[in-house]
């Protein structure tokens, strides 16, 4: 195993759990807690032009704060990579959740995962942010089952805010918006509206809206706006899914009127709200464990935490530390840290 200087004594790697494009993902334990984290490995080389996009995603990531988007603790940058450390997704992707024998979710359990995908994407699109390539190998679990979204290398803050037009084409064309892959201006919250439709038909149904061998039928059968509608389907799921796959972007449900569709409210007191974790929340337990072994007072490691970047092996330390607390574990550093 090519061992990673810059990883020495902070980060143990094991398997491979993920590799695409110009990235591997890789299962790796952070030494000084023992928590299991997943660590996205690029390299610059092979990063090529694509450089600028990891500078986008980490600087996305650090103000993305949410109970359904996968965390990125820490960032170690060297001459020849960029490692993220970010949050391990151990219930694996949703969609291997599902299992082979069923091969779709009912209703009931398809709102109450869908429901949280609506929640990620209010965030995001809150602050400007459009994902871009929501599609089912980048919709997570966790080890309760709470879902995470991640891989925000495509993910785009317009600067003129979420309202104003992108160009580029990107995402896997199976989930692609038709304004997408006919390469108009688009919006990027109309394009994740779209990819959400595509998300909650494959979760009903089971197999994909649009699907092809041949990339020419595909897009055929995605400028038609045409797909099957199964017999299991209720008539709420059929309606939400017409407004969600809607081939004029501008008919196009809303993230706000989805928050507040009766297939996504039935059965709930209240809407989807996107509300998410608060910043930092200080925690003297997790602090004191923190001082009790690099010697530093509590009070001075929590001024250097605010004041950081938030994306060093300290910031790293103590988120880990935190998931342990709220999970009831002990918590333990061991004294290499
Ligand atoms: C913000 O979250 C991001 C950003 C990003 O650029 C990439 C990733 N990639 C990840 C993160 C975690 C996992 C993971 O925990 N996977 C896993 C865990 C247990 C069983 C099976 C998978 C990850 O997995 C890669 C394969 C998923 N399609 C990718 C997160």
């Amino acid at each position: 195993m090519v061992r990673y200087i810059a990883l020495k004594g902070l980060y143990d790697l094991e398997k491979t759990i993920g590799s695409g494009g110009f990235a591997k993902v890789k299962l790796a334990t952070h030494i000084a807690t023992g928590e299991k984290v997943a660590i996205k490995i690029m390299d610059k080389i092979s990063l090529g032009d694509d450089l600028p996009r990891v500078k986008l995603e980490v600087q996305a990531l650090k103000t993305l704060l949410h109970q359904h988007i996968c965390r990125l603790y820490q960032v170690i940058e060297t001459d020849s990579h960029y490692f993220m450390v970010i949050e391990y997704c151990s219930g694996g992707e949703l969609f291997d959740h599902i299992g082979i024998e069923k091969n779709r979710l009912s209703e009931t359990e398809s709102r109450k995962f869908f429901r949280q995908i609506v929640s990620a994407v209010a965030y995001l699109h809150s602050l400007g942010y459009a994902h871009r390539d929501l599609k089912p190998e980048n919709v997570l679990l966790d080890r309760e089952e709470n879902l995470k979204l991640i891989d925000f290398g495509l993910c785009a803050k317009p600067k003129n805010g979420i309202d104003s037009h992108l160009q580029t084409s990107c995402g896997s064309p199976t989930y692609a918006a038709p304004e997408l892959i006919l390469g108009k201006k688009y919006l990027g919250s109309e394009v994740d509206i779209w990819s959400m439709g595509v998300l909650l038909y494959a979760l009903l149904c089971g197999f994909l809206p649009f699907d092809d061998n041949s990339i020419e039928n595909l897009y055929r059968k995605i400028l038609s706006g045409k797909y099957d509608e199964p017999s299991w389907l209720s008539s709420s799921s059929k309606r939400l899914i017409r407004a969600m796959l809607q081939i004029d972007p501008k008919k196009r449900i809303t993230i706000q009127e989805l928050c507040n569709h009766p297939w996504i409210t039935a059965g709930f007191l209240n809407p989807v709200s996107f509300v998410h974790k608060t910043n930092f929340e200080k925690d003297d337990d997790v602090l004191s464990t923190m001082s009790a072994i690099c010697g530093e007072h509590a009070s001075d490691i929590w001024r250097k935490l605010v004041k950081s970047d938030r994306t060093d092996y300290r910031t790293a330390t103590y988120l880990l530390l935190l998931d342990r607390k709220l999970r009831g574990l002990s918590l333990r550093i061991s004294p290499s840290a």
